[in-house]
């Protein structure tokens, strides 16, 4: 079979010298989105009255914490006012890629810069350069990809664009005033920033004639058309109908629609190299078309492969239960459908002698977390406890034995030679007068310094391997506080360490609450354990026996304090013989114990549960301050 079927027309290719592939990289909130939105404006695609904050952002979810979570691409035609492309005043297609800008994505930044020759790397002209300012541009650095800087809000009051230029040219190594000054609020720039993204990004190199080779940049699941993928094309083309193969798996589709997004999906008869632009093979799962993939036809195919991809990997862990036991089901049934347009949601069932039937959910941090757990609750309508978020620990036994513990209840009991835990190498940046508190910080989290460097004189960049576990949990509001909101932080896997670590179990008359187990370090345990057994204490209603409430590192208690019996009489006040309303207090009696959960012997109240899971320093990593 001819791998273009004869009654389609050949793809309206463009000629790869008029293509320009970029995206744009910013610390959160520096104004990517919104100079995204000017550039669909000046460049028409987006009609005036169409227009709406963020175009691009298309979750509600993103709209509202205003965060870009998923990459995207559209396509801009654009025939340059000045520089070099412009006397011959040619139109030129720029394919901008939009990049999510948080740690917990870097996967999906790197795949989205690989897929383009430069990037416009926007700082805030407020703020200066940012801890993802820098994470971003050392990834677009190892993809040799060509830098635009760019210094955005030049029309607040508060903007400084000479001392930050100055930064900006100093990382990079351009001069102070090759750095374009824009406004994405007012458009003041942008169209000189589109004139510079044509003279500066390389066209795309890649062989017209060759097997086709794509990279899989993003996939999004649709409702009604099921998944769409985002694809770059490195070599040869791909064609409408068309069979093709994902590389990495050898599974076979067929291409059902191909096309660009500028910025609604315009179906067209193929994609040409150079190209971005998207297609639709009926999958319905993105985990079947993953992000990092190579696509190739299946007639006359590549045989390599395009750099390698690596599965999602999930960081951090938690226990997802229904308030509501009856709710089980239809927790399972939305994280099905979340997990459609989310390869890196991992999820399996698990019982808790507490909380009853849930599942233990893996997120790649602490952000894709919130944004799972709030989508759960608005979208689905369900009410939720989940249990304090903990890392993977690898746990070696003296007989050679390992257990991957993802749920900190179920860590091993009996002989451990050695625990392993997942470690980060975190960039922090702050203003220097907050040297001292954020050494603090990183030194109480068991930090080891890597090295310090000044950016200007007033601002330094410190860098830390951190245990990813000290992160987790307040990690990022500490260092908020400490510094008055000026630093900034991002950190990415960097392997593991063996670490003193135990596990701290919480006792309610000698039964384990296994919601409650934690895992931390030798030195914090014994603090976990008294404020947990502290605030067990206050929110355990007494009952009609004595109650010791215990924290144990295996058979050795750490901590104790007791619940004092009381007999509650709920029929005390009725004096005389009124029947009915006896038999109402005792009904109502009956209502309150419903919402009850019987932990071995004793009665918690579900609020206890929620209370002290959902407060923020019920985290094992506090316990050094
Ligand atoms: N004054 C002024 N405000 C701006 C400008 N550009 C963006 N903003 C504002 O800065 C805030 C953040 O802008 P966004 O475009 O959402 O930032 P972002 O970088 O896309 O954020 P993420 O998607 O979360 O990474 C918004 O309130 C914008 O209105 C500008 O040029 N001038």
């Amino acid at each position: 079979m001819p791998a273009t079927p004869k009654n389609v027309p050949a793809p309206s290719r463009t000629d790869p010298a008029l293509i320009r592939n970029f995206c744009i990289i910013a610390h959160i909130d520096h104004g990517k989105s919104t100079l995204a939105d000017r550039m669909l404006q000046l460049t028409g695609v987006v009609e005036q009255r169409q227009m709406r904050a963020q175009y691009l952002d298309r979750m509600d979810i993103e709209r509202e914490r205003g965060i870009t979570i998923k990459s995207q691409a559209v396509r801009l035609p654009w025939a340059p006012t000045e520089g070099p492309g412009a006397e011959q005043s040619k139109t030129h297609i720029l394919n901008m890629i939009d990049t999510p800008g948080h740690v917990d994505f870097t996967y999906e930044v790197s795949r989205s810069l690989a897929a383009c020759e430069g990037t416009v790397l926007l700082v805030d002209a407020a703020q200066g350069i940012e801890a993802q300012t820098l994470a971003n541009l050392y990834l677009a650095m190892e993809n040799d990809l060509k830098i635009v800087p760019v210094l955005n809000k030049i029309d607040l009051p508060a903007a400084q664009p000479e001392k930050f230029s100055e930064e900006l040219a100093n990382l990079i190594g351009c001069e102070p005033e090759d750095v374009l000054k824009v406004s994405a609020k007012t458009g003041m720039g942008v169209e000189a920033l589109l004139d510079k993204v044509v003279a500066e990004v390389p066209p795309p190199v890649g062989v017209a004639d060759a097997p086709a080779r794509a990279m899989i940049f993003d996939s999004v699941y649709d409702s009604y058309r099921g998944v769409v993928t985002y694809v770059r094309v490195i070599d040869g083309q791909l064609n409408r109908r068309e069979r093709i193969r994902m590389m990495s798996t050898g599974a076979t589709h067929e291409l059902l629609e191909i096309g660009v997004s500028s910025p609604e999906m315009t179906p067209a008869d193929g994609i040409g190299v150079g190209e971005v632009g998207y297609i639709i093979t009926g999958v319905k799962d993105v985990r079947q078309s993953k992000v990092g993939d190579t696509i190739t036809s299946l007639h006359n195919g590549a045989t390599e492969a395009l750099g390698g991809y690596k599965d999602p990997k999930p960081m951090v862990f938690s226990g997802l239960y229904p308030l509501d036991g009856s709710e089980y089901p239809d927790l399972r049934e939305a994280l099905d459908k979340l997990q459609l347009n989310d390869a890196a949601l991992v999820y399996e069932p698990e019982t808790s002698a507490a909380l009853g039937f849930g599942f233990r959910v893996g997120f790649l941090g602490l952000l894709h977390l919130d944004v799972i757990r709030e989508r759960l609750e608005r979208e689905f309508g369900l009410d939720l406890i989940a249990t304090a978020p903990n890392v993977v620990y690898r746990v070696v036994m003296e007989d050679g034995t390992e257990h991957t513990v993802t749920n900190p209840s179920e860590f091993p009991e009996g002989k451990i030679d050695q625990v392993f835990e997942p470690v980060v190498r975190a960039t922090l940046l702050a203003p220097s007068e907050f040297i001292g508190s954020i050494m603090e910080l990183c030194q109480n989290r068991r930090g080891t310094l890597l090295g310090m460097d000044y950016l200007s004189e007033d601002r330094v960049e410190i860098r830390y391997t951190l245990p990813l576990a000290e992160i987790v949990f307040d990690f990022f509001d500490q260092l908020k506080s400490k510094t008055r909101g000026y630093a900034s932080l991002d950190y990415e896997p960097t392997g593991e360490q063996s670490a003193q670590l135990v596990k701290v179990d919480i006792l309610l008359h000698g039964d384990k609450v296994d919601a409650f187990s934690a895992v931390t370090h030798k030195d914090a345990a014994y603090a976990y354990g008294v404020r947990l057994v502290a605030k067990l204490r206050e929110l355990i209603p007494r009952q009609a026996f004595e109650i010791p409430v215990q924290a144990a590192i295996g058979s050795r208690v750490i901590a104790r304090e007791t619940i004092r019996a009381i007999r509650k009489d709920v029929l005390a006040k009725c004096y005389g013989g009124d029947i009915s309303r006896k038999r109402k207090l005792l009904e109502k009696q009956k209502e309150g114990k419903k919402r009850m959960k019987m932990v071995g012997s004793v009665e918690v109240p579900q609020e206890a549960f929620i209370a002290v899971l959902s407060s923020d320093d019920s985290g094992p990593g506090k316990a050094k301050k």
